[in-house]
């Protein structure tokens, strides 16, 4: 693990040891997560390609910093990580907002990016209205208040009833995320509309839903599919909006078949 000061905030990242060959595949959690979401995920790439996990701006580790981040402010810390890796082009792949931060990394610095798996996510998450709701509760009544409806979204009726603890596990990242950073994501959220974007994207891209995703359904990831072109849509099923931790081996075989296809060129 390492901590390190990227635009004047300390960030908290994992690089896996780099093979001779293949890609650097660059992780982006979720609302409410750290980069301890894609440990199954990572575990199962090892050998396969190097990996880099980060907590964005707010979350886990790393620091918020001064001033309100939108989506864009994400996507500088990035580029802003990569350069201080010394990594020239990657494979990105966002869950959620990490989507988001993902399509706008696209946006300012397209020649970084070979590949993008876009992970439970669109082009626009949510409404300004619903984002403002969440923001007033979260300073109000802290994130405890509804940390259980949104677990419902995260995870599948199968998963709280058999997988209690990871449930609990979970619930806990989300309500120890310190409010402001949580704040903060949504506010970015409420402004974000990537969809002019997602119509320009011009490398190969892998979309994917969980089917029981009550945050961005399939409809909207498959609306999201049909903005990209020539993007491929996966749906796994028995998985709610965070298929990395509730189905990692279908989510992995999928993400490594892609990165697969992209050093063969099929
Ligand atoms: O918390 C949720 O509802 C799920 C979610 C929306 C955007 C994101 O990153 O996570």
């Amino acid at each position: 693990m390492r901590l390190t000061r990227i635009n004047d905030i300390v960030l908290h990242h994992r690089l896996t040891a780099t093979p001779s060959e293949g890609p650097v595949v660059v992780f982006i959690n979720s609302l409410g997560t750290d980069f301890r979401i894609w440990d199954e995920t990572v575990a199962r790439l090892a050998g396969e390609c190097a990996t880099l996990v980060y907590d964005k701006r707010g979350h886990g580790l790393s620091d918020l910093g001064d001033a309100q981040p939108s989506i864009a402010t994400h996507a500088a810390d990035l580029v802003a990580l990569l350069d201080h890796l010394a990594i020239k082009r990657v494979i990105v792949c966002g869950l959620s907002i990490g989507g988001l931060i993902a399509l706008q990394l696209y946006a300012s610095r397209p020649d970084l990016i070979q590949a993008m798996i876009l992970s439970n996510t669109a082009h626009k998450i949510g409404t300004a209205q619903s984002w403002n709701e969440r923001i007033e509760i979260s300073e109000t009544k802290g994130i405890a208040a509804f940390a259980d409806g949104v677990m419902e979204k995260w995870f599948t009726p199968a998963f709280h009833a058999e997988r209690a603890d990871e449930l609990a596990g979970y619930r806990n990242m989300l309500i120890r995320q310190p409010v402001a950073g949580y704040v903060a994501a949504c506010r970015a959220l409420a402004s974000a509309d990537l969809t002019q974007t997602a119509q320009r994207i011009s490398v190969p891209t892998l979309c994917i839903v969980g089917d029981k995703d009550g945050s961005t359904p399939p409809a909207l990831v498959r609306a999201l599919a049909d903005l990209v072109p020539g993007a491929r849509y996966e749906i796994i099923d028995g998985a709610g909006h965070i298929p990395c931790v509730e189905q990692p081996e279908t989510f992995t075989a999928l993400i490594s078949a892609f990165i697969r296809s992209q050093s063969s060129g099929s």
